[in-house]
């Protein structure tokens, strides 16, 4: 049986903020649900591209694909064909092959990240960390030095995009999937086949190594799931002391430390949710991931009830009425039990509230520190395309006095 996998993403403008499971049947139930009339147009999975071909003379009709893309019969539930789309010079010639419908390859084509030169930094080896095999969790990310908060540890693009789809069965993704893959310039296709997977079962080996190392990403209102092979190596922690974000213009996913980290530590991020309980978060990782997490806040006996008093607080904090026992004290309370339960990655709605709390007793300089924080922590969280960050935005350009919660609770 197939687990499914989950990760997050967020992004925009032709994005938006996702987090879901991706769920895969069991090989040997699924349907093939494509009819075999369109098993004709497939080209044979392992063919290797050649560029000596005819059609590759034309190569600039399809600009800045590499191939002509090949594509699936119109499949019924999307009512669309899905394609693959490789440009082998995409990103100073790392590569990157997507298999979607031409629309959104379209969409995918007109980014910045297949327009204009890349910032210098990304897909650049960095001296922040090295992997390493980390007892019980595989291969690592480990600090190479001290980082602080706000360090960047990596930031790349990715290799393969794949439209999220139940349309095909999962030998005949695996066929279109592979094509995508074996497209890929040689370096890049080497680190993706040597990224970990979960089942080991060489029939579907592309579609084993997606599920374990895949981020989600929601274009044109239509899940994709992406791999970034060198972000895949880092592992999961409850309390991880670092987070990513997903640059959408240039498709970079980028990690920053949100705490200090000693060299030889290692680098984490949350696969799941980390403000759910213990048992939510074990279950998620163990279906979705298959491994039992065992880090300290799932062995800690204290960390639900932390959890829920952080869920208590937020709704007092949250309460407007003149009965609200919100307080810059509930506020501080909070942001203290965020740190102690080592989810400084997360803080940006504690910081909201402070913010509010401290402006809604009439203390212009601290609700502007907090918003700021706020604001920062979306940023590296979210990215400055959410709400939120226009929210916080709007908070430091009007000034605290502007804002509606102003003096609300003297
Ligand atoms: C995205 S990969 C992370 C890198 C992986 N360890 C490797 O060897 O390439 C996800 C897989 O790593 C392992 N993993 C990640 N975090 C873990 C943890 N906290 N404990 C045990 N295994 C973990 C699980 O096997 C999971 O399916």
């Amino acid at each position: 049986m197939f687990p499914h996998f989950c990760n997050f993403a967020f992004l925009s403008p032709i994005f938006s903020r996702y987090r879901q499971c991706w769920r895969e049947s069991p090989l040997h139930t699924v349907a093939i649900q494509t009819s075999l009339d369109g098993l004709k147009e497939y080209v044979l999975p392992t063919q290797p591209y050649s560029r000596s071909t005819a059609k590759a003379e034309k190569e600039s009709e399809y600009a800045p694909w590499s191939h002509p893309p090949i594509c699936t019969s119109t499949l019924p539930g999307i009512n669309d064909t899905l394609c693959v789309y490789t440009s082998p010079s995409f990103a100073s010639g790392r590569g990157i092959s997507l298999f979607t419908i031409p629309s959104l390859a379209h969409q995918f084509a007109a980014l910045p990240a297949f327009q204009a030169p890349l910032p210098p930094h990304i897909n650049k080896p960095t001296h922040t960390y090295h992997t390493s095999a980390i007892p019980g969790k595989g291969i690592g990310m480990l600090a190479s030095q001290a980082l602080s908060f706000g360090d960047r540890v990596t930031a790349h693009t990715p290799a393969f995009i794949a439209y999220l789809e139940s349309e095909l069965s999962t030998p005949l993704r695996e066929t279109w999937w592979r094509t995508a893959v074996d497209r890929l310039p040689e370096g890049v296709k080497k680190e993706f086949m040597g990224l970990t997977y979960v089942y080991g079962d060489e029939r579907v080996r592309v579609q084993d190594i997606v599920k374990a190392n895949t981020f989600q990403i929601e274009v044109g209102g239509v899940n994709h799931l992406v791999v970034w092979p060198e972000t895949s190596r880092l592992n999961h922690a409850c309390a991880p002391n670092a987070q990513y974000v997903i640059d959408t213009d240039t498709l970079t996913h980028y990690v920053h430390v949100t705490r200090p980290i000693a060299p030889g530590e290692e680098i984490t991020i949350s696969y799941t949710p980390p403000l759910t309980p213990t048992q939510t978060r074990q279950s998620q990782l163990h279906h979705g991931f298959n491994f039992i997490c065992t880090c300290p806040r799932c062995k800690s006996p204290t960390s639900d009830e932390t959890l829920s008093r952080i869920q208590t607080l937020q709704a007092h904090l949250n309460d407007w009425s003149p009965a609200s026992p919100a307080s810059p004290a509930m506020a501080e309370e909070l942001l203290q039990l965020y740190c102690d339960e080592g989810l400084q990655g997360f803080m940006d709605a504690a910081y909201g509230f402070a913010a509010l709390a401290y402006g809604a007793v009439g203390d212009a300089d601290a609700a502007v520190r907090y918003a700021g924080l706020a604001r920062e922590a979306i940023e590296m969280k979210d990215g400055r395309g959410v709400p939120n960050f226009g929210l916080w935005e709007g908070f430091l350009e009007g000034g605290a006095r502007a804002h509606w919660s102003w003096r609300r609770r003297v």
